[in-house]
């Protein structure tokens, strides 16, 4: 077979075994040059795994791998790069205070139009155009400051920067590369996906949103537990095909919640007004009310992210007000906010991940006092708990010994929110809580917060970019632009068309 005729990836047989758990089981995976294939499969399932033993992080305990019809020894990073393979995580590793060209020069050591030591930056901003252009992306300046770009344009960035030789390139892995975009930024992603699909690359697309695929991919694998369950074209398929299958049985719709009209009316026990604060607010009001689902939405910059950083004491309140219950907070944060009843779940990994502790000590820590007694820590009962709370959040696998930094994504993201509903807080506020988590997982957290606002009142401040999210269970949406709320939408208004329109409108 010719290198032309050979597949662009081909791994097969692939085992991989962690301590007490086998987390892939034999998996063949191929990818065509010029095809777009979506891995997708539940949290846990074993989708980073198989990337990883791609990558050379692990080394697989049975099967092989080859790129372009070349054999690939395992393990050996620098020679998967050298054969034209290229992931971009979801930490895509870009340096914000860096312009666009030094971040695409960043790592390869040298500037190819360096003279006696001294660098031409014309030249070089020059290659750096011809490059961004090469790949369609004429729109971003080589000179601009990385800080200032869009989601999707760093994105971008971070796959220009992998792709230092579009001819050398036989495979794209972009590992959730989406789950950080705005829902209306992705079509640009995708443009730049298909213009390297079609140069021949043959990319690996690891997603959770189902719509994606239908829209994007010509084939879709997926993985159950650590086993390929479907391996198919797409065309023939649906998102509810997919959604099954990756369950393994049918998945309570996320949407078609129940939505309680007239929740709007309880007393507001969450005020900001007229908040100028951090480096997007410049005179937010909103009032949370007590047992509502408060939705809040609005494109990177618009001010959701300040929103929640003002909340943690990230972001400095200039002017304006933050009231809990009718008082005012004179400096918001963490701890003033949690006595009140307050409790914040940020969107960052590292805000909430407490690493070097086990998924039963991350789920409890935000409330210990019940496990005291006459002065002797009940470990035996906050096991319990612990116990109980990874059953009813189905988090994979359910050993609550197992340090965090061991779990899933996703099964980490579903005890980070059990971690907060558990001190059942009077109010709840939420950045991307369905970040990385499955459909299923997805339909339990809303599931919940829904329950958590009809029978014990709560009042909850949901965060989201994900707009299915929004539509499904809010009761008032919230919309964002320049810092400000624009917005208001109610009741029947609230659909992920009308969201997405009102984000975007002008002025
Ligand atoms: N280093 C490790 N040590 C022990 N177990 C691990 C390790 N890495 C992953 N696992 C386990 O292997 C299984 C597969 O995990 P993997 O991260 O591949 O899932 P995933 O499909 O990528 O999930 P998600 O969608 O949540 O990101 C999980 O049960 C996970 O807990």
């Amino acid at each position: 077979m010719t290198t032309e005729d050979a597949a662009a990836l081909e791994l097969l047989g692939i085992v991989k075994t962690f301590p007490g758990q086998r987390a892939l089981d034999g998996v063949d995976f191929t990818v065509a040059r010029g095809e777009i294939h979506a891995l997708l499969g539940h949290n846990g399932s074993g989708k980073s795994t198989l990337i990883k033993v791609l990558s050379g992080f692990h080394q697989p305990d049975a099967g092989h791998c080859s790129v372009a019809g070349s054999r690939l020894r395992f393990g050996d990073g620098v020679a998967v790069s050298r054969a034209g393979v290229r992931i971009i995580h979801q930490d895509i590793g870009l340096v914000d205070e860096l312009s666009v060209l030094e971040n695409l020069r960043l790592g390869v050591g040298t500037y190819r139009s360096a003279t006696l030591g001294a660098i031409r930056w014309r030249g070089e901003r020059a290659a750096a155009r011809a490059r961004l252009a090469d790949l369609g992306l004429g729109h971003i300046d080589p000179g601009a400051e990385v800080a200032g770009l869009s989601a999707v344009e760093r994105t971008e960035v971070a796959i220009a920067r992998a792709i230092d030789d579009p001819d050398a390139i036989r495979v794209l892995v972009l590992d959730e590369a989406s789950a950080a975009l705005p829902e209306e930024q992705v079509q640009h992603l995708f443009r730049l996906v298909r213009t390297l699909a079609a140069r021949g690359v043959g990319v690996v697309y690891v997603t959770h949103r189902l719509e994606e695929v239908i829209d994007l991919a010509d084939r879709v694998t997926v993985l159950r537990d650590g086993a390929v369950v479907l391996q198919e074209s797409v065309s023939a398929l649906t998102r509810e095909d997919l959604a099954r299958v990756i369950a393994g049985s049918d998945v309570q719709a996320v949407h078609g919640t129940d939505r309680a009209v007239g929740r709007t009316t309880g007393e507001p026990v969450l005020e900001l007004a007229d908040v100028v604060a951090g480096r997007e607010l410049t005179g937010a009001s909103l009032a949370l009310r007590e047992g509502e689902v408060l939705g809040v939405a609005g494109l990177a910059g618009s001010g959701v992210h300040e929103v929640v950083r003002l909340l943690q004491g990230r972001a400095t309140l200039s002017s304006g007000s933050v009231a809990v219950g009718g008082a005012p907070v004179r400096r918001p944060g963490v701890r003033s906010l949690r006595r009140l009843g307050v409790a914040v779940l940020p969107g960052e990994r590292d805000q909430k991940r407490i690493t070097g502790m086990t998924v039963a000590e991350n789920i409890t820590i935000a409330d210990l006092a019940p496990y005291w007694r006459g002065g002797r820590f009940r470990h035996r009962a906050e096991r319990a708990d612990a116990v109980a709370l990874v059953e009813r959040y189905r988090i994979r696998p359910p050993d609550v010994q197992r340090p965090i930094e061991l779990l899933s994504g996703g099964n980490a993201q579903k005890a980070y929110v059990a971690r907060l509903l558990r001190t059942a807080p009077r109010v709840l506020v939420l950045e991307e809580p369905t970040h990385g988590v499955d459909v299923g997982g997805t339909a339990e957290i809303l599931r919940l917060l829904v329950e958590a606002a009809r029978s014990e009142g709560t009042a909850v401040l949901l965060c989201s970019s994900d707009t299915d999210d929004l539509a499904a269970t809010c009761d008032r949406v919230l919309v964002l632009r320049d810092g400000t709320v624009t917005d208001e939408l109610t009741d029947k208004e609230i659909t992920r068309e009308r969201i997405v329109e009102l984000c975007y409108a002008a002025g």
